[in-house]
């Protein structure tokens, strides 16, 4: 049996340690793990995250520790807040200490490139016995943990799973939508950092307002194309998890795939870009899987294309933005039985 106050985030980074208190705010035991003994112990000694989030002091409920059994065992929610390239190393370890009915909900906006599989089919693939989510939307954890109002998705099949959910985290700033399109809200967290650099780099060159709302919108465009021939429902990306998060990380440099993006875009190689930010930056992997996964669908993604090839094959900005603005001209809105995937050449 799980104890329904009870609730363990894994990951000792900014949005791990946003999420764990709020749950603590709101009354719930919360722990946290942290894979670094000395810093789990400074955390809980210091009541702040000075690694990740400065200054900002941690609810007396939350308690940080390096004890993964400690942290999991009879909680009701494990929230995974661990950077998609090491997700699933950690959920094999958590496996022996779960509750039966544990509900594992990821908040990685990452995809795994074997197979391009998605956090939660990961957390299917390691604990196919317990009920699954994804909390997704646009959240950036420094606002969070000043009290800016947010609003977010818990996607899962499991009706109780989101109750749960909504319970342990909704507060008077923190607002949590209920969606049953589990891959789609995940698909729609990953793909937009994609968008995220290309508008970073796009802001770096100093364009206006118009390419802005231009690039933001066939953004959209180009993620609901793919999401609908992968099979997730398309309008789940009007919700936050889609277009909120795409707004989001594509106007701001809170965002930190929007800073490797700026970053490129005023000169620095993506190494340089990805060494001065010093967190992930989920983007860089996933314009790689997306590249190809697109290719070998047959599916039209310029401006993900076209980004790959200023990362990852030298090719100049500016030569690739006027590729996408000189190609045939394309249709406005797609998914009315036009063009839905017919390939082109323009944005
Ligand atoms: N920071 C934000 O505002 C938001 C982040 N996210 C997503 O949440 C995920 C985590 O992001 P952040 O917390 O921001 O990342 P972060 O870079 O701030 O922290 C990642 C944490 O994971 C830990 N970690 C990495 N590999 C590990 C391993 N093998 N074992 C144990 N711990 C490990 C690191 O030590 C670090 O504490 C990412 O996929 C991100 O896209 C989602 C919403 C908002
Ligand atoms: O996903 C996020 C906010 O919703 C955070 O974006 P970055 O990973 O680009 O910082």
């Amino acid at each position: 049996m799980t104890n329904p106050n009870k609730i363990a985030v894994l990951g000792g980074g900014s949005f791990g340690t946003a999420i764990a208190n709020m749950a603590a705010t709101n009354g719930n035991t919360v722990y946290q793990w942290m894979r670094n003994e000395e810093r789990a112990k400074q955390c809980q000694a210091l009541r702040e995250n000075p690694f990740y989030l400065p200054g900002f002091p941690l609810h007396e409920m939350l308690t940080i520790t390096h004890d993964l059994q400690t942290a999991i065992t009879d909680a009701a929610l494990v929230f995974v807040s661990i950077p998609s390239q090491s997700f699933r190393s950690v959920v094999k370890l958590i496996q022996p200490y779960l509750s039966k009915d544990t509900g594992v909900i990821s908040t990685a906006k990452g995809i795994e490139p074997e197979n391009f599989t998605l956090m939660s089919q990961v957390l299917e693939q390691e604990l196919p016995d317990h009920p699954i989510g994804v909390l997704s939307g646009p959240n950036f954890a420094k606002e969070i943990v000043v009290n800016q109002q947010t609003g977010t998705v818990i996607a899962s099949e499991y009706d109780a799973l989101i109750t749960l959910t909504q319970k342990a985290l909704s507060s008077g700033t923190f607002r949590v939508y209920a969606n049953h399109d589990r891959y789609g809200v995940e698909l729609g967290g990953a793909l937009k950092n994609i968008y995220a650099i290309v508008c970073g780099m796009a802001a770096a060159l100093g364009t206006g307002h118009n390419t802005q709302a231009m690039l933001l919108t066939r953004s959209l465009a180009e993620m609901s194309r793919l999401a609908q021939v992968l099979g997730a429902n398309p309008m789940t990306f009007l919700g936050l998890a889609g277009m909120g998060d795409l707004i989001l990380t594509c106007t701001s440099d809170l965002s930190r795939n929007y800073r490797v993006g700026y970053a490129v875009g005023s000169g620095k190689s993506l190494n340089e870009a990805i060494t001065d930010i010093g967190q992930v930056a989920e983007g860089v992997n996933t314009v790689k899987l997306v590249k190809e996964k697109a290719e070998s669908l047959n599916v039209y993604m310029p401006l993900a294309t076209g980004l790959y090839a200023i990362l990852f094959e030298s090719r100049p900005v500016i030569e690739v933005a006027q590729q996408l603005m000189q190609g045939e001209q394309n249709y406005d809105v797609e998914f009315s039985g036009k063009l839905s995937n017919e390939p082109s050449t323009s944005l």
